[in-house]
């Protein structure tokens, strides 16, 4: 089954890879176009736009970093709408459910078919194939594309109507990021009143709100090591993008908007390419700490 990708970010080119592991013959395009070099080591072909990648493969797929790019990859010149009429288009970026809307009702009106289908998972489940899915629109189109999500996922959902899964995505990430800046302020705090962060690790590890995010997280943090995995400017535009679906919906989100600022405040002090732990060190930041 040849398959298109677009997007060769951390989680494309992970993603992309698995695919050729699994046998799958991959069509990849990256704006970078060096990028597809090492997709090409892993037997991938190059498209030299997303038209043609589009116009060789039955469906594409997209990991793009933010709405504008998910936005201009389609319908700029030379974009996915050039040749989509009778191919399946499956958007797995995270973007709100407008954007994810115009994406479907452009490729609908040039007779392609459209499946929105962000993930929950990171880096290493990317690697590892262990994402979860959060799939929604052309229900033929995730029936036909079930065999890689097989690949990319341990776990698929299908929501419904396009913006389930763009919703469902921005709730999570919410939920996540409001988690992260709790579990900063509360490092900072043990440290500074004369506790060991490393025994809070430990200590939080054997209760109610042990999780797999401080647990992968928290080592690293206490090293200030910030390798990207999610970079921190994607984690502030899900946070941006979860509270404008909470205003759509005149939800009161006092917790997610204070993590937004944390966030906002990472990215104003250059720590955007880093992972989105990073916004402990706003939580160290002078102006906190007076
Ligand atoms: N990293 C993670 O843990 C997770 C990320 N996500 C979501 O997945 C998406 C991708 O994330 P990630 O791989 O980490 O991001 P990266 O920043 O690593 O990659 C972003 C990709 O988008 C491309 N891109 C950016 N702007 C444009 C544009 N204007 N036109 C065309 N291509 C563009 C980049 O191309 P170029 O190489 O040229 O810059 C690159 O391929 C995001 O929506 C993110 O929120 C979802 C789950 C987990
Ligand atoms: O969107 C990024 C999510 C990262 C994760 O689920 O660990």
């Amino acid at each position: 089954m040849e398959v298109g990708f677009l997007g060769l970010g951390i989680m494309g080119k992970a993603m992309a890879t698995n695919l050729l592991r699994h046998g799958f013959k991959v069509t990849v395009w990256n704006r970078t176009l060096s990028k597809c070099e090492e997709l090409v080591q892993h037997g991938a072909s190059i498209g030299e736009t997303p038209a043609t990648v589009v116009k060789k493969c039955k469906y594409t797929i997209a990991m793009l970093s933010d709405p504008s790019a998910a936005l201009s990859v389609v319908l700029d010149k030379d974009g996915v709408l050039d040749h989509i009429n009778g191919k399946g288009y499956i958007d797995m970026s995270t973007v709100d459910a407008d954007t994810s809307s115009k994406i479907s009702e452009a490729i609908k009106a040039k007779g392609g078919y459209f499946l929105e289908a962000p993930v929950s998972g990171s880096k290493k489940p990317a690697e590892d194939g262990q994402l979860v899915i959060l799939a929604a629109g052309d229900k033929a189109l995730y029936d036909e594309a079930l065999p890689a999500f097989d690949i990319l996922g341990k776990k698929s959902f299908f929501l419904g109507d396009v913006g389930n899964g763009a919703k469902m995505k921005l709730v999570v990430n919410m939920i996540m990021g409001s988690m992260m800046n709790a579990f900063s302020e509360g490092l900072t705090l043990a440290e500074r009143s004369g506790l060991d962060p490393a025994t809070l690790l430990d200590v939080l590890d054997l209760g109610a709100i042990s999780n797999g995010m401080f647990k992968l997280k928290g080592p690293t943090m206490l090293q200030n090591s910030y390798s990207p995995a999610f970079p921190l400017k994607h984690q502030q535009k899900d946070m941006r993008l979860a509270l404008a679906l909470g205003d759509e919906n005149a939800v009161s989100m006092p917790i997610a908007a204070a993590a937004n600022e944390a966030f906002k405040k990472a990215r104003s002090m250059g720590l955007g390419d880093l992972d989105f732990s990073a916004v402990h060190e706003t939580y160290k930041a002078p102006d906190r700490s007076s």
